[in-house]
């Protein structure tokens, strides 16, 4: 039901009601499946612990830290535990917000896990798919403050992770920001496109994407692709200060005026979920997209070269 009242949350303040209750169908039929995955999640993670939640209900707000090593890749099972704890948040009357981070040095998120999109049946694409979908549609749509710590890389899917958020802090360092989907072979969804169009405007998000474009994070922070810099040693404190600033804003016209600038962007999703599902398996099924997605799994295995 989850689902639902984000849709409705997302298109509260617009006058589509019939798409809307179009939508409430369509969502429900996918969530039926996600219902059992989340299950199944919960007990197949029973003893992994892929992420921490420290919440500070004094203050207001909780601090996410993923924790699936070695690279908090995104997996369906890791989606679909994530998924859980956004739904919490959004629920909580005392947490305004949520600072997102990871708890693996120097690596925020290596993105989609792409195992995922490599010789996958389609049923499994498509549960994936519709989480990852879900993942976006919570935190893009969140009501909440989300300020993300981005703590080291963070390509593609981590890149959209923190591109979601209100506001994104880096820390200085030879890391590395962007969606480089192109270098992988594959073409950025058009949500992933949007979200990017949103933060650092359309002539840079052009460039970035048919480049693959991965920002140091000098140049993430000169196009606006994070807001700030910070030493890794007080990147959380940052993130922290930044959050009492945005505590302090009152909460229902923020709400309205964050709901007002992302309604549309995420309206065109939730209006063609199945449509855009059905696109990424037929894209990700096609002979050269599995060709490409092998030879980048062989790089990314290639013993690293000596330092030395
Ligand atoms: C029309 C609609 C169309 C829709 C069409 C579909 C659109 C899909 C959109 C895609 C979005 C994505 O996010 S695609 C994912 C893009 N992500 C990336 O390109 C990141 C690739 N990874 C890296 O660059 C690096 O791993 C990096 C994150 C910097 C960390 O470097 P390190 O040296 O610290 O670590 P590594 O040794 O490289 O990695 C440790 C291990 O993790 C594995 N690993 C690393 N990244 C991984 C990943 N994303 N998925 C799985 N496994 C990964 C490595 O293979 C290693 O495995 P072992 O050797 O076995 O230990």
């Amino acid at each position: 039901m989850s689902i639902i009242k984000s849709a409705f949350r997302v298109l509260r303040f617009g006058s589509a009601k019939n798409q809307l209750f179009s939508l409430e169908s369509k969502t429900c039929r996918a969530f039926s499946v996600c219902n059992k995955l989340r299950q199944d999640a919960s007990d197949a993670n029973a003893s992994k612990i892929n992420f921490y939640v420290d919440e500070n209900k004094e203050k207001g707000y909780a601090i996410l830290k993923l924790n699936k090593g070695p690279v908090n890749s995104l997996n369906l099972e890791f989606l679909t535990e994530l998924n859980i704890q956004l739904e919490k948040f959004e629920e909580s009357k005392e947490i305004k917000g949520v600072i997102l981070t990871s708890s693996i040095p120097n690596i925020f998120s290596a993105g989609l896990d792409i195992m995922e999109m490599y010789q996958i049946k389609q049923d499994r694409g498509s549960q994936f798919w519709t989480a990852l979908q879900e993942t976006w549609i919570k935190l893009y749509g969140s009501n909440k403050i989300y300020i993300a710590a981005i703590n080291g890389h963070s390509p593609a899917g981590g890149c959209l992770l923190s591109i979601s958020c209100d506001y994104r802090i880096m820390s200085k360092g030879p890391y590395k920001i962007g969606l480089n989907e192109t270098l992988l072979g594959i073409k950025a969804p058009f949500w992933f496109r949007d979200t990017m169009i949103n933060t650092i405007g359309y002539r840079e998000t052009e460039k970035a994407l048919q480049l693959g474009k991965l920002y140091s994070s000098e140049e993430a922070l000169a196009v606006n692709l994070v807001d700030e810099l910070a030493d890794s040693k007080d990147l959380i404190t940052k993130a922290e200060e930044q959050m009492s600033k945005w505590c302090a804003i009152p909460t229902v016209a923020r709400e309205l005026t964050k709901s007002s600038m992302r309604r549309d962007t995420l309206s065109k999703l939730i209006a063609q979920r199945e449509a855009d599902t059905q696109s990424f398996i037929e894209f990700t099924q096609r002979d050269s997209i599995q060709k490409s997605l092998r030879m980048y799994l062989e790089s990314l295995k290639k013993p690293k070269k000596s330092s030395a």
